[in-house]
């Protein structure tokens, strides 16, 4: 599908009862890009993804995925996409390259020339790093293996667009490293689009070629991680002690800082510290702004 949009969602609301869990939330991606949703618990981030995948009916927007609104659809459509879903549970007597070939078989009509469809099983094991559990039962596997499978089942179909409901969860740290390599060889080799949520913001600086955060319903930043980590005035850290005294000045420009109270004190500057900022300071001031603001605004609506 060349450079063309795989996601674009314009104005997506979403009303549970009286009560809105998304408020116009807009995003795009392209065709083997990597897009992470990151945000704290309850900010919508999975019913996002299951209004993308047709699970949900929105309540409002446009949305548009592989070119088709997903309150409409078809099998042909379903089939070019691909979802890891938490824990594979119902299939535990079946061995794990025998239910790869069995679910693999329902993509086999939407084989395309440019994508073969389904990936072979025996290929697909030893890829997700299951080879030594390739007949054995599913039930039989530990959580971090199952998680590998469920990776597996969501990518047999070879999906062009991919959604990862947290996938690394269980994950130990060589499973990890051996997961992110696989996402990124899917997106850069297969050009397969990826929407991934995560909590945890290295995986998402790692994966992603562009992140969004999420919170309460709202997208409160998007952009690379370098870019999300400036938007909000990242600020470094400069802790020195000066005369039996501990200071610190918190600035965005530590080096010019730094060369100044050297050129101001010398030597007698002591146990300088310069802390970077980081993602993680850039999430979490970001999303507490949001919270401060929205009760700001519930108070404006009681008065
Ligand atoms: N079926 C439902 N009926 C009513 N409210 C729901 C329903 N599903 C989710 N919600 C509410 O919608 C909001 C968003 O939930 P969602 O599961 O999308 O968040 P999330 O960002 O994925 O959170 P987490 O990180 O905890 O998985 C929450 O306040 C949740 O309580």
């Amino acid at each position: 599908m060349g450079t063309q949009g795989a996601l674009d969602v314009r104005g997506l609301r979403m009303r549970y009862g009286a009560v809105d869990v998304l408020h116009d939330v807009s995003f795009q991606a392209r065709s083997g890009e990597v897009l992470a949703l990151l945000g704290p618990n309850g900010a919508g981030k999975t019913t996002t993804i299951e209004i993308l995948e047709g699970f949900r009916v929105r309540s409002a927007g446009q949305v548009s995925v592989l070119g088709v609104d997903p309150a409409h659809g078809n099998e042909a459509w379903r089939a070019r996409l691909g979802v890891v879903l938490q824990s594979w549970r119902d299939h535990g007597k079946w061995r794990v390259q025998e239910l790869l070939a069995h679910l693999g078989r329902y993509y086999a009509p939407y084989s395309t020339s440019a994508v073969r469809r389904p990936w072979d099983a025996a290929e697909l094991v030893e890829l997700v790093g299951l080879t030594d559990h390739a007949h054995h039962k599913i039930r039989t596997l530990s959580g971090g293996q199952r998680r590998r499978l469920d990776v597996a089942i969501g990518i047999v179909g070879r999906p062009d667009l991919l959604f990862l409901d947290e996938p690394t969860t269980g994950f130990d740290p060589a499973a990890r490293y051996a997961f992110h390599t696989l996402v990124r060889r899917l997106a850069t080799d297969l050009q397969t689009t990826i929407l991934l949520t995560t909590h945890d913001l290295d995986e998402a600086s790692k994966l992603a070629d562009r992140i969004l955060v999420l919170s309460a319903g709202r997208v409160v930043a998007s952009g690379t991680t370098t870019e999300l980590t400036r938007q909000i005035a990242a600020q470094d850290e400069v802790r020195w002690r000066l005369d039996g005294r501990q200071y610190v000045e918190v600035t965005a420009e530590s080096t010019t800082f730094v060369r100044e109270l050297f050129a101001r004190h010398g030597e007698a500057v002591q146990e300088l510290e310069v802390r970077r900022a980081r993602l993680e300071d850039a999430y979490l001031a970001l999303v507490a702004a949001d919270v401060a603001a929205q009760n700001e605004a519930d108070l404006e609506v009681t008065r």
